[in-house]
């Protein structure tokens, strides 16, 4: 099979899409790990050291090379679709792009209960936050084959939902 998690940091992307592979018994590929992997930086690590736009050239490559493989569930980074040429090679690729969606407060809670530090986070203003939250939504929904509202599901109900979903849809992959 061949499906990628898109969705605003924090969401529940690298969790779900873990579990989702796994139930699956389907390769595992987190596009942010996958970053660190190829440059020894992590995402937070390269843009302070190099710019945004820089670690967005990059991204864009490690998500072209990894919408190659012939069967993985993959998670992607928050902003993966920042470049307008992201959402086409998103778009034009043959991954099923799940849209792991929720309200902001519901985001907003599971990115301060978790441990793992978040760049963008400590860099902008509440207010800025909630703008790049809003802007990136239309971007995820622009993609997205499946959206799914995951609101009070833990990650098991929400793989659950993916599945039932598949079940309806041609094979991809
Ligand atoms: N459905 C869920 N319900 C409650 N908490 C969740 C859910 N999914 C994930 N979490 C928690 O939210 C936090 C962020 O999850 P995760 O790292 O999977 O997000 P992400 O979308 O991959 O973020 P990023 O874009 O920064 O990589 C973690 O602490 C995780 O345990
Ligand atoms: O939302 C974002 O712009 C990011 C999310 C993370 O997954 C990382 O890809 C990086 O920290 C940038
Ligand atoms: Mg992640």
């Amino acid at each position: 099979m061949q499906i990628i998690l898109v969705g605003f940091m924090g969401v529940g992307k690298t969790t779900v899409g873990q579990l989702l592979a796994n139930t699956l018994a389907q390769p595992f590929i987190d596009l942010d790990a996958e970053f660190n992997t190829v440059t020894g930086y992590t995402p937070g690590a390269y843009m302070h050291q190099f710019s945004e736009a820089q670690f967005r050239q990059v991204e864009q490559q490690i998500l072209k090379t990894q919408l190659q493989q012939p069967q993985a569930v993959i998670s992607s980074g928050g902003g993966v679709l920042t470049l307008p040429t992201s959402r086409e090679i998103m778009q034009t690729s043959d991954f099923y792009v799940v849209y792991l969606a929720s309200d902001f407060a519901v985001n907003i809670g599971r990115l301060k209960g978790d441990s793992h530090p978040r760049p963008l986070m400590t860099k902008l203003t509440a207010h800025g936050l909630h703008e790049l939250w809003q802007t990136r939504q239309a971007h995820y929904q622009s993609v997205a084959n499946l959206t799914i509202n995951t609101n009070g599901l833990i990650p098991a109900a929400i793989v659950a939902q993916i599945i039932s979903k598949l079940d309806e849809e041609p094979i991809h992959g």
